[in-house]
């Protein structure tokens, strides 16, 4: 396998996860997928499981624009949630069922270095990063050895101090850094909808300027928003298709067009 192979990135939203762990047919559509010839990444969330354990530790979350406003003891429980215990619970799964998992986050390597997010020059989230690097060596190296990297969603800034990347944003820079030629994220949704409470109105395809136009008239989209940013950017890196999905349509969206799901092309 080398870094020329297709490239697939998955994103597994903490909203699909039951108890930290991947749905049974996502860990079937990632047994088929890791048999094909291609590098396969895992990007995993896991935004529920830090509200709850921050509320465990009487830290009340706040989130603005759909990010975590993470200080210090809020980094820490991120940290903790995300590296240390859902990365390595999937791992585990995964190699249990037989896929050569390999648990790394942006710390890793240096595999992705973060800036602190600052709006109007303020860090108005705290500890939240933006992707400042990605170095793909890490990834195509266990790739090549036959490994699929799971990756967190925590990166060090230039002095080293962890930062909070949103699980999308991440994916989005992998995918654009990897020049991969497929980005899904898989969540508890089944697509866009045009209506957030009509489960029938998934919106089949979009393209890169539609979405773009969407984006900025800034309509109300929660945990939307960060897919779509990040899909847009992914877009106009050269990624030429993003899809959302929920965890059943998984398989079918790496390898057909089945119509299931959102699209979003250049
Ligand atoms: N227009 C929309 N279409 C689909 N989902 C939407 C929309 N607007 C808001 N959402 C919300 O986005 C959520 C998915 O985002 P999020 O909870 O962050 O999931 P994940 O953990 O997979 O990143 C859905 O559960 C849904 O409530
Ligand atoms: C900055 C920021 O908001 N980071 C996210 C990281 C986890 C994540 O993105 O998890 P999901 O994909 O499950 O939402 C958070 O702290 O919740």
């Amino acid at each position: 396998m080398t870094a020329a192979e297709p490239a697939l990135v998955v994103k597994y939203g903490g909203a699909a996860m039951k108890g930290g762990r991947l749905s049974a047919a996502a860990v079937r559509a990632l047994s088929v997928l890791v048999g094909g010839c291609r590098r396969l990444v895992l990007v995993h969330g896991g935004g529920r499981e830090v509200t709850e354990e921050a509320a465990r530790r009487g830290l009340t979350p706040r989130f603005v624009d759909g990010l975590r406003v993470t200080d210090a003891d809020m980094m820490d429980v991120v940290r903790m949630v995300l590296v240390d215990r859902i990365n390595k619970d999937l791992v585990g799964q995964l190699r249990s069922v037989g896929i050569p998992a390999i648990g790394l986050s942006g710390e890793d390597g240096g595999m992705m270095t973060a800036r602190t997010l600052r709006v109007d020059g303020v860090a108005r989230f705290g500890r939240v990063g933006e992707v400042d690097a990605v170095d793909t060596k890490v990834l195509t190296t266990a790739c090549e050895k036959g490994l699929v990297p799971v990756v967190a969603s925590v990166a060090p800034d230039a002095d080293g101090l962890p930062h909070n990347l949103n699980a999308d944003t991440a994916a989005a820079a992998l995918a654009a850094a990897l020049s991969a030629d497929q980005l899904v994220y898989v969540s508890d949704v089944e697509g866009l909808m045009a209506d957030p409470a009509d489960p029938s109105s998934v919106i089949a395809r979009m393209s890169g300027d539609d979405l773009a136009a969407l984006l900025s008239a800034r309509p109300p989209l929660g945990g939307m928003l960060p897919k779509l940013s990040g899909a847009l950017t992914a877009l106009r890196s050269g990624v030429p298709v993003v899809r959302l999905v929920g965890d059943q349509a998984l398989l079918g969206a790496c390898t057909a067009d089945t119509g299931r799901g959102t699209t979003l092309h250049l």
